[in-house]
């Protein structure tokens, strides 16, 4: 890191965090973005681009720290998240200051990164050819196979719409696998939670959509499986990507139906890699697979008796989205008026009991009082 021209402050920090040999983009990006330079960088997934600009901004930060400095636009609140936290461990000594702004998450927002491929050394890319309608015994024979196989592991399954997590969370659940999704039908809060909890390895299996496709960084995910393959390469280099970061190992395990096979030939194509064939005990799926086909609709019945309704709500945050307004923050304005509404209910229930109790106490004082007239005239005409 000292030939980068950083400063030694920052090549002591970066040390400290164990980034002692600077990968080949930031040997690239760094020098020249520190000459003033206009910079594209470009390189592989889990290769450390985020540091290759996060470096040279504090470096110019520290020459001269006024003002807003530098705005970082990432395609996803996660990573928006996740850069920031970059900059504040790397920015630590300089005292950083950050604001996270969001806006709605299916607003169109266009983000081009030159897609570019990742050595098979690092990634063992293969693919498993599946019946159309057992996808789900496949996926379930494959966890079992590799949890059996290995003590220390993390998993992520990316699928195609949030239904499709929802029921596959539920029926891996239903498995005993330490399950848990992430998708944009979940409320940002709970979004962030289930993140921190596999970040953490309370969960050892994501299953999420492609909101979680680009540029996460979880250092432990061994695994990524393709529930569904990829229609587009370039979501398919994003998604095989959040696995074997930073020159680890790590596996990609796409399942493939007789209608993908011209995608994996683009993504054969585009990543210049022919993807292997992964050897499966045809015997065993097909044991579970009344069972996980059983489960599965189980899970479905349940899903369908909540209001989870993907087009539904697609459609309803898109209304909004044309409407000028953010879903997220009209989410949160329902549920606060939603909250004021249903306290200024349970206000008007006191005062009415409250009203009530007046009454009866009035009521039985009047009757206490009638009595006790009662019994003195009693015991007045019983003197006479
Ligand atoms: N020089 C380095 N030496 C060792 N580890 C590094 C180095 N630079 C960055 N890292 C680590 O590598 C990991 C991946 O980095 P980063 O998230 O920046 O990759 P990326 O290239 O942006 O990936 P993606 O394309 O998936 O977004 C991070 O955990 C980061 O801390």
């Amino acid at each position: 890191m000292d030939d980068l021209g950083l400063s030694d402050w920052l090549v002591k920090q970066c040390k400290h965090l164990g980034i002692n040999k600077p990968t080949p983009v930031q040997e690239n990006c760094v020098p020249a973005i520190l000459e003033g330079r206009d910079c594209l960088g470009c390189a592989k997934t889990g290769s450390g681009k985020t540091a290759a600009f996060v470096l040279p901004v504090l470096q110019k930060l520290s020459e001269d720290p006024y003002g807003i400095f530098c705005l970082v636009l990432t395609p996803t609140r996660e990573l928006a998240y996740q850069i920031a936290e970059q900059f504040r461990v790397l920015g630590k000594p300089l005292g950083l200051r950050d604001c996270i702004i969001s806006i709605a998450m299916n607003k169109p927002f266009f983000w081009e990164s030159k897609s570019e491929t990742r050595t098979v050394e690092e990634l063992d890319q293969r693919y498993i050819l599946t019946p159309e309608k057992v996808k789900d015994a496949y996926l379930v024979h494959l966890i079992q196979t590799f949890t059996d196989e290995h003590d220390d592991w993390s998993i992520i399954i990316f699928t195609n719409t949030c239904k499709n997590c929802q029921i596959l969370t539920m029926m891996l659940q239903k498995f005993y696998f330490p399950t848990i999704s992430l998708h944009s039908m979940m409320k940002q809060k709970q979004r962030f939670a289930n993140l921190a909890k596999f970040k953490a390895s309370v969960y050892k299996i994501l299953i999420a959509t492609d909101v979680a496709a680009r540029g996460l960084d979880i250092p432990t995910v061994q695994v990524v499986i393709n529930h569904n393959t990829p229609g587009l390469p370039k979501i398919y280099i994003h998604r095989v990507g959040r696995t074997a970061r930073a020159g680890r190992n790590g596996v990609s395990i796409t399942l493939v139906t007789q209608y993908d096979i011209h995608l994996v030939h683009a993504i054969e194509e585009q990543t210049n890699t022919k993807l292997k064939d992964y050897p499966v005990k045809e015997k065993d799926v097909l044991k579970i697979l009344t069972q996980v086909n059983v489960t599965r609709r189980e899970c479905e019945i349940r899903l369908e008796s909540t209001d989870f309704d993907e087009k539904k709500e697609i459609n309803k945050r898109k209304q909004l989205i044309l409407e000028g307004k953010d879903p997220d923050l009209e989410a949160k304005r329902k549920a606060e008026l939603e909250k004021i509404r249903s306290q200024k209910k349970k206000f008007k229930q006191k005062i009415r009991e409250s009203v009530q109790r007046q009454n009866h106490g009035q009521l039985k004082k009047k009757a206490m009082k009638k009595r006790q007239i009662k019994r003195k005239k009693e015991a007045e005409s019983a003197a006479s």
